[in-house]
């Protein structure tokens, strides 16, 4: 279990974007991180992951070898191949590849025909897809991902919410940020909804995503 007590983060103390947010997130559980455009989804990534300074405490041997922060905008090697940008950062994180299942994730993806070409042909979909994929082969504990569903076709967002659905299952902790409600309201065991520096922390209990965006609406 990972404990957020009172963080608190601004900016050049300019305007307080997290103000003294507290939350805790469970081993096998989906959270989904919704919010408006400048809420704060990617600084309190930031800070979770330690990309920011902020008061918590981080834990160095979390970060290293149990959180995994899949930003909105990755850095690739254009040209290389999938294949060979993935081995690249297993060699880096000193982690054993399992070819087998990389292929297998590819395959669950569509991606089996893009294994051997540059990164440099693919489209941005297909990047965040490999990215997922590491992500996935390298098994942390604590997965971050913001906004992995931003430039996914809707098809490969079910497959993409049936894995992850399955890495929950394996006592995975997830944590997503994003705009579409639907995927939310599908995704999500748990809504973290981000307001005003403030985090309200709910159950999924939505059987539609418009009654999740009411919800919401009674806080904006
Ligand atoms: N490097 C920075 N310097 C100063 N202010 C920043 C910086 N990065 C973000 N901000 C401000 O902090 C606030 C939170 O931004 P953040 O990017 O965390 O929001 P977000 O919820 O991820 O937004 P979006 O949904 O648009 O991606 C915004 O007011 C933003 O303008």
């Amino acid at each position: 279990m990972l404990e957020v007590n009172e963080l608190s983060f601004a900016y050049d103390n300019e305007k307080i974007v997290l103000d003294e947010v507290s939350f805790r997130l469970e081993a096998g559980v989906i959270y989904c991180l919704l919010g408006v455009n400048g809420a704060g989804k990617t600084t309190l990534f930031n800070c979770l992951s330690g990309f920011l300074k902020s008061n918590l405490t981080i834990d160095q041997e979390l970060i290293k070898d149990k959180l995994l922060y899949i930003q909105d905008q990755m850095h690739f090697y254009l040209n290389l191949t999938g294949l060979e940008f993935t081995e690249l950062i297993f060699s880096l994180k000193e982690k054993h590849f399992d070819s087998e299942q990389f292929d297998q994730l590819l395959d669950r993806l569509k991606m089996r025909d893009y294994k051997e070409e540059r990164i440099v042909t693919y489209s941005l979909g297909t990047k965040q897809k490999l990215v997922l994929i590491i992500g996935l082969l390298l098994d942390y504990q604590y997965i971050l991902m913001d906004e992995p569903f931003a430039a996914i076709d809707f098809i490969t967002a079910e497959v993409i919410t049936d894995v992850l659905k399955s890495v929950k299952e394996a006592g995975k902790t997830i944590v997503v940020s994003t705009h579409q409600l639907d995927i939310a309201q599908e995704l999500a065991d748990e809504i973290l909804f981000l307001n005003n520096g403030q985090i309200h922390q709910i159950d999924n209990q939505f059987s539609t995503p418009h009654e999740l965006k009411n919800y919401i609406r009674e806080y904006i």
